[in-house]
């Protein structure tokens, strides 16, 4: 079994925020309280350490008592620049990226993902949905091996900027999850007025 404690918990929220306007979206309140705290404290119990990637107001996020690190990559360029962040500063044999924007993800999400990474002999494990009868993969929810970092440098530093394209290149699994809703993420201010009942 892979030991929670072996498993570092990057939340993401690096972004632009551009469907809410450019706000740092991590930073918005949800009852009262930050979206990427929610995830925090969500994601918390579920793994042995935490970081938080972030690009702006960093001092805000660095009052949540974990580490935080911004993009190495300029302009910012995607979701891969968060991974490539974890995994240059993960100290753990795996790491598990969740978004700033999803404060109801599953409770049981990083137990599964590592029971099914570990069952399949996979270097990477996704959640997958069903949205409107088709099949959603979720690929910023990504359990992934420390020891992908090299191929996240040469895929990233040869211009690539799709998660899938990256992930593609290994061993990976989707795990199905029931609750779609769990994963609804803020994209817009209307999204979070809806999170906010
Ligand atoms: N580090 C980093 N993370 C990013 C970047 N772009 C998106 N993300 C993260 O990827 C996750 C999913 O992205 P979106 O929901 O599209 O968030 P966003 O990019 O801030 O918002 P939009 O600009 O409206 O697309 C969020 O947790 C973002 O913080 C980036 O350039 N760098
Ligand atoms: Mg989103």
């Amino acid at each position: 079994m892979i030991d929670t404690q072996d498993i570092t918990g990057l939340i993401l929220a690096g972004g632009r925020g551009s469907r809410m306007g450019g706000v740092d979206k991590g930073l918005q309140n949800l009852h009262g309280m930050p979206m990427a705290l929610h995830a925090l404290l969500r994601l918390q119990p579920q793994v042995g350490a935490l970081l938080v990637n972030a690009n702006r107001n960093l001092a805000a996020y660095e009052s949540f008592g974990v580490p935080v690190w911004p993009d190495a990559l300029p302009d910012f360029p995607g979701p891969l620049a968060g991974f490539l962040a974890g995994l240059e500063h993960c100290e753990t044999p795996w790491l598990v990226t969740v978004p700033c924007d999803t404060p109801r993800f599953p409770e049981d999400l990083v137990r599964r993902l590592a029971d099914a990474a570990e069952a399949e002999g996979a270097d990477i494990a996704m959640p997958i949905t069903e949205e409107d009868g088709r099949p959603q993969v979720q690929p910023v929810f990504c359990l992934m091996k420390a020891s992908l970092l090299e191929s996240l440098v040469r895929f990233t530093g040869e211009g690539g900027r799709k998660i899938d394209r990256w992930t593609g290149q290994h061993r990976r699994v989707e795990v199905p999850f029931d609750d779609a809703a769990a994963f609804f993420n803020a994209n817009t201010l209307a999204d979070l007025r809806q999170l906010d009942v």
